[in-house]
Formats: C-alpha cells, sequence, structure tokens
C-alpha cells in the first residue's frame, strides 16, 4: 500500500490561545514544517481575512476556507497544521477532521487561560469574528465552540501559566508520543499514551464531571506525584492525596479498607474519579479501589514503572494478595485511560527496570518476535540502565518501542476477551510458577524476575512434552540472562510448589492449567498435563 499524505498533527483552539506562535515554536522544536491556514488563507487570496470577510461575507469566507483546509488535510505531509479558530464550526472541516482522526490522526484543542487568551486577541486586533465587545466576543463564542472542539479533539493541552516556550515543549511533547487504542466487547475504548510529559493528559481523560479526585500513590514516586496533584489542581479538582504502602505491602484489603474510609471522609460520589500512580502494585490497587468504590467509579492509571507502563496499567485485571496467594482477590475494570509518562523513568532504579524486561520479553514469546529482535539488538544498554540512559534519545526511542509493541500485544489479547475466557490467559505465559516464586519468597522477588524464570519453566515444559525444540529453550535462557533476568530458582520444595500452582487461577477443579508455547509467537493452552512432566520442568530450572 503506497503512503499516504497526511498532517502529523491539526492544532485548533479559541482565537489568542497561541496556535499560530505555539504551534511554529513545536514544529521547530520537532524539525518539521508549519502551515498556519489562515495565513494560507490570505497567502491564497491575495487579501487579509477582515477584507475578504468584508466583501463576500461570512458565509463565502467559511465556504473558501473548507476547500482550503480540506485540501491541507491531504496534502501536507508531516508537518504541523494550525487552523483558523471557526474552523472547527464548519461541518464540512469537521468529517474532514474525523476521517483524518480514524486515518490515525491527531486534533490538539490548545486550551490557554481565558483571560490571556481574550487579551492576546485582543492585542491582535482586526479579527472580524470578535467586532464589538471583543471580551464579550470571545466568551459568546467559547461558550459555542468549546464543547464541539472538546470533543471533536483527540487530544487537549491545557498551556495555563505556560510561557510560549513552555507551551511548545508541552506540544511538542504531545505530537511525539504514542498511542495505543483500546477497544473491545464490553470495553469503554480508552487510550494508552506513551511519551514525555504523557501525564499532561490527565485532565483530558478525567473529563469535566469528577469534583473530587483521589491520587493514590506510594512514597518513593513522590516526585511524579506532586507533578500529577498540581496538574489537577490546575485544572479545578479537589484532590485528595493517599499514600499507600509500597510495593507488595500495599496490595492487601487492610490497605484497600484505609483508602475506601478516606474516600468516604472526604465525600466521594459515583461522579468523582480516582487516579492510580507508581508501579504495578499501586496501580493494581488503584483499580481495585476504584472498581469497588460505589461499585465502580473512574479510574485513570499513571505508571511510572517499566512493568507497569508495559503490563499492569492496562487491560483492567485489578486486585490485592490475600495470605494464600497473589492477586486472589481483585475485578476486570478498565480504566478510563493510561499515562505512561516516559519522564517518570528517570528516577526508575537499574533493577526494578529489569525487572520490567521480564514482561516485555514474555509478550515476545508468545506474540512478536520483533520484540525479542530489540531486546536481543540492546541487551547491553538495556540491562545497564540508568538515570541517564533516557538522555541518549536513540536509547529513549528503543524503550518507546517497547513499550509501545508490549501494550500493543496486551491490547490484543485484553480487547476480545476482558474477562479471561481463553485467549487473555497466553499473557499469563511464565506466571503460573512465577506467582508460587513470589508467593514462597514472601514477594521479596520481584514480579518481573519472578515471570522470567517462569517463562524459561513454561519453555522447559513445552520442550518435555514435545511442543517445541532444545533450540528455543535454550534461547529463553540466553535472552533472559543476558538482560540481567533470573533463569533459575532453588528455594523452595517441590510439595509447595505444587500446591500454588493448584490455587492459580488458571487451574480448573483439580486440574492444573498451563500456557506453553507450540513456537515463538504461539503459545497454546495445556490441561491437566502429567504431573511428572510438571516436576521435571521445575526441576530443571532449579539449577
Ligand atoms: N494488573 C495487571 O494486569 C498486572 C500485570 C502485571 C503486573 N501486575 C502487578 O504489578 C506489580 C509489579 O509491578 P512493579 O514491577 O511496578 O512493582 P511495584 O509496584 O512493586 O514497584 C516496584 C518499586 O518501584 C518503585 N517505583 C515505581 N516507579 C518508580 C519510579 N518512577 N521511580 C522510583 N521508584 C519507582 C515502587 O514504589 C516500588 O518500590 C505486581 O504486584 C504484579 O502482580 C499487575
Ligand atoms: O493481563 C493479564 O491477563 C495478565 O495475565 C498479565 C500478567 O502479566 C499479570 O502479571 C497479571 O497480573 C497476572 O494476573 P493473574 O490473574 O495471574 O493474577
Amino acid at each position: 500500500m503506497g503512503h499516504t499524505a497526511m498532517p502529523w498533527a491539526v492544532i485548533i483552539g479559541m482565537p489568542g490561545a497561541g496556535k499560530t506562535r505555539v504551534g511554529r515554536e513545536a514544529a521547530s522544536i520537532l524539525h518539521v514544517g508549519f502551515t498556519d491556514a489562515d495565513i494560507q488563507f490570505e497567502h491564497d487570496m491575495g487579501m487579509k481575512i477582515p477584507e475578504f470577510f468584508e466583501q463576500y461575507g461570512e458565509a463565502e469566507f467559511r465556504r473558501a476556507e473548507s476547500e482550503l483546509v480540506c485540501d491541507l488535510l491531504s496534502s501536507l505531509d508531516g508537518e504541523l497544521l494550525s487552523l483558523g479558530g471557526g474552523a472547527p464550526m464548519t461541518e464540512r472541516i469537521q468529517q474532514e477532521l474525523l476521517r483524518y482522526i480514524e486515518r490515525g490522526g491527531r486534533v490538539i484543542y490548545l486550551q490557554a487561560d481565558p483571560k490571556e487568551a481574550m487579551e492576546r486577541a485582543r492585542r491582535g486586533g482586526n479579527r472580524p469574528m470578535l467586532a464589538g465587545d471583543a471580551d464579550e466576543r470571545w466568551k459568546g463564542l467559547f461558550k459555542q465552540r468549546h464543547p464541539v472542539f472538546s470533543a471533536l479533539a483527540n487530544a487537549h493541552i491545557r498551556t495555563h501559566g505556560s510561557t510560549p516556550q513552555m507551551a511548545a515543549r508541552k506540544l511538542a511533547d504531545m505530537i511525539s508520543e504514542k498511542d495505543v487504542h483500546i477497544e473491545g466487547s464490553g470495553i469503554e475504548p480508552y487510550e494508552v499514551f506513551i511519551g514525555d510529559g504523557a501525564i499532561n493528559h490527565l485532565s483530558q481523560v478525567l473529563g469535566e464531571e469528577p469534583v473530587r479526585v483521589a491520587l493514590i500513590h506510594t512514597q518513593p514516586v513522590q516526585r511524579h506525584s506532586d507533578k500529577a496533584r498540581a496538574l489537577l489542581r490546575q485544572a479545578g479538582y479537589q484532590v485528595t492525596d493517599i499514600v499507600i504502602p509500597d510495593a507488595e505491602a500495599g496490595k492487601t484489603i487492610a490497605v484497600a479498607g484505609g483508602v475506601w474510609d478516606r474516600l468516604g471522609d472526604a465525600g466521594f460520589t459515583r461522579s468523582d474519579a480516582i487516579v492510580g500512580l507508581g508501579g504495578g502494585a499501586a496501580t493494581d490497587v488503584a483499580g481495585f479501589v476504584a472498581a469497588t468504590w460505589m461499585r465502580g467509579i473512574r479510574y485513570v492509571n499513571c505508571p511510572t514503572s517499566l512493568l507497569a507502563m508495559v503490563d499492569a496499567s492496562t487491560g483492567g485485571k485489578t486486585g490485592i494478595n490475600t495470605a494464600l496467594g497473589k492477586n486472589l482477590v481483585g475485578s476486570f475494570y478498565t480504566p478510563a485511560g493510561v499515562l505512561a509518562d516516559m519522564r517518570s523513568l528517570s528516577t526508575l532504579p537499574n533493577d526494578i527496570f529489569v525487572e520490567g524486561l521480564g514482561e516485555v520479553a514474555k509478550s515476545g514469546f508468545i506474540m512478536d518476535e520483533k520484540i525479542l529482535d530489540l531486546l536481543e539488538d540492546h541487551a547491553q544498554a538495556l540491562r545497564e540502565y540508568n538515570a541517564e540512559s533516557l538522555e541518549s534519545e536513540e536509547f529513549k526511542a528503543i524503550v518507546a518501542e517497547l513499550i509501545e509493541r508490549t501494550v500493543r500485544v496486551k491490547a490484543y489479547h485484553v480487547s476480545s476477551d476482558l474477562k479471561e475466557a481463553g485467549l487473555r490467559e497466553f499473557l499469563n505465559y511464565g506466571h503460573t510458577l512465577g506467582h508460587a516464586i513470589e508467593q514462597l519468597e514472601h514477594f521479596r522477588w520481584r514480579h518481573g524476575n519472578a515471570v522470567a524464570v517462569g517463562c524459561v519453566f513454561a519453555a522447559e515444559l513445552s520442550y518435555i512434552l514435545g511442543y517445541i525444540d532444545r533450540d528455543l529453550v535454550d534461547y529463553h535462557r540466553s535472552l533472559l540472562s543476558s538482560l540481567g533476568l533470573p533463569i533459575s530458582w532453588n528455594n523452595g520444595s517441590w510439595e509447595d510448589v505444587l500446591a500454588l500452582m493448584h490455587r492459580d487461577k488458571k487451574a480448573r477443579g483439580n486440574a492444573l492449567r498451563f500456557v506453553i508455547l507450540y513456537d515463538i509467537g504461539h503459545p497454546v493452552h495445556l490441561d491437566n498435563p502429567p504431573v511428572e512432566a510438571v516436576e521435571e520442568a521445575f526441576r530443571s530450572i532449579q539449577q
């Protein structure tokens, strides 16, 4: 299929929002071209817009503007395009913008502080739509246009209190981020935004209905929760800050109960919302509380660890542990959006980054061989990850691609099987033994590390039962260890492991159920295998 030209992003907004100034500056940060539809119009017509209005009237202006905008939408390639303030109110342009979004385009609604925008619009002068009392006209137009712009744009950006340079940086971040769309039966569609500054989508994703927002996070991510709190307050929400115990210590019924009490004290209603920010443990608890408070309120996940970005924050599995096992209580309850702000990875310790690679590799084994190639090609840089690593644009692009691809693997499985009736179980590759290891290690072993050993175990089981050859088992071991992940475990008895595997959520009655491989990208279900084969596979990871 040939390449179809389309602008990289289209900027819409009220008069004075800064579409031209901020848009041009963002284009220069991104090293791409910039076209302002109003300037282009004046150039093509050989006259200023007020003059055109005077000679031909508004209806003719809108008709000619539609022609031009439709033409720009199909001819500009990779550039930024900003539209005149009223252009998105024209039906034909709306249709074209929707088609552009369907083709993967991004329409960004640039929202400035109304006072600042009015002041700029007044200073800019000579705008036919603001003739007379400019401020009153601006307010009137805002009332009509804001709901239309909000619904039409698939990305919103608030520039309140930002300099044009800061606003341009935000805009450039938003334009260059990746976006995975998730939809399916029983799922209210949502987006996973991945990139620097993805957290700036918070108010867009939460929407205008919530009055109160509970920001649930752990202490080690304080710096990132401070940023989120500031954004929430700026957008006008009443914020309740809730710090929960870190990591698995937070995934308990006692902690969930404490959060329910806080929500009750603060008067949280069904239309209020939760933001879960942190590693996978924090987003699991936040989702669980959101699913259960008043039988379900809106929530947005802001994952800050690699593992939470690639896996835990998306797909709607929420849960807590019990004394008997991992994630034994929970629900399937999807978030309203996921904001994977890659800037938050800058504070992530090396061992927690590496742990996340366990889930990335798992996704490669079950579906996307390109993930395995990327891991293989960049194993050393990934294994040696540190705070400075993301300063390299090349390395950052690799991590972003790994996150996007892994989220796409997750999206594929959850979109047609939200409640894990079959297909979704493939995401559990490596988890049957992995969860048992975590439990027997009293959660001193990190989840991704346990999953890495679990993947080797599942590969061994696949080999023992004749599904794959030895080379693929060896490949599991060599790839995972090249990333700094563990490939063996020898700290528990077979009897204890077997008992815990029977409590795995895939088990049915007295029968064990595993996910094994037929080949790379071809996982299969394995029901009730001979227990000797399972034990043999277990023995092989003890060495
Ligand atoms: N719901 C799902 O679909 C799903 C999928 C995979 C994993 N999980 C769950 O996720 C959890 C594992 O997630 P995890 O690996 O993120 O562990 P985690 O949540 O325990 O986080 C690991 C540690 O890193 C810290 N941290 C997180 N982000 C940081 C940052 N940017 N800077 C500094 N410190 C940071 C955390 O506070 C914690 O101390 C497990 O409980 C697992 O069961 C859930
Ligand atoms: O989303 C899923 O489905 C998964 O199985 C993803 C797993 O990587 C994840 O660790 C999940 O939390 C495991 O769920 P569980 O149901 O086995 O507890």
